[in-house]
């Protein structure tokens, strides 16, 4: 017999029910568990999270030297925790869909991409040295239509999820099978036509703030 994994993340069913909004699951693969789902943010909210992001924008840094590097060419912003209202209502909800208390989580980032705008393959969990409160899960969720390109893709797995404004893609790496946290290889592929807004949430395994 073959014995699944535990999952973070319940996905029996068809939609997950959080404090203010019933999420649906419109695709998923189960090992790794990956999700798309719909009905996260309003278009009301991802407007409203590209209105307050946009003059707070920098381009993007990866890793911990802060070094500004091609791997990723867009621009990111982090909002302070809970800053208004809003925010505090999108970390809640994103805690819920996500089963991890919100003090696990990580600032809820804005992520813009031009046209040609892109991010390489990487993992979202720290893979180097030794990492006490690594990254468990990752919510991104999609803020604009892409008339081109921008897909979110996961190289290993031959899986591409095409950003829809309001939708978002789940997926975890907390597995004791290190070969099933690997398959979670992502990029945002290259915009081709238009531009990408995203707002992404990294969860870590102990409390964080
Ligand atoms: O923009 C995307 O589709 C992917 C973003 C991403 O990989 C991240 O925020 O960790
Ligand atoms: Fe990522």
């Amino acid at each position: 017999m073959i014995i699944k994994e535990q999952t973070i993340v319940d996905s029996l069913g068809n939609k997950i029910i959080t404090t203010d909004k019933e999420i649906r699951i419109v695709g998923r693969i189960d090992e790794p568990l990956i999700m798309i789902l719909e009905n996260v943010l309003s278009f009301a909210e991802c407007e409203a999270l590209i209105d307050l992001a946009i003059d707070r924008l920098q381009r993007a840094k990866i890793g911990k030297s802060h070094l500004v590097s091609d791997i990723r060419t867009n621009s990111s912003m982090f909002f302070e925790e809970s800053e208004n209202d809003l925010i505090h209502k999108i970390e809640a909800r994103v805690s819920g869909l996500m089963n991890i208390p919100v003090s696990h989580a990580e600032p809820l980032q804005i992520l813009h991409y031009k046209t040609g705008d892109q991010y390489q393959s990487h993992f979202d969990y720290f893979t180097s040295g030794n990492v006490i409160n690594n990254r468990i899960s990752t919510l991104v969720m999609y803020l604009n239509d892409v008339e081109e390109g921008g897909e979110t893709h996961f190289p290993s797995l031959h899986f591409s999820v095409t950003p829809k404004k309001g939708s978002a893609v789940y997926f975890e790496y907390f597995y004791n099978d290190i070969r099933l946290n690997a398959l979670t290889l992502h990029a945002g592929n290259p915009v081709v036509v238009g531009e990408k807004w995203v707002a992404s949430l990294w969860m870590r395994k102990q409390r964080y703030r």
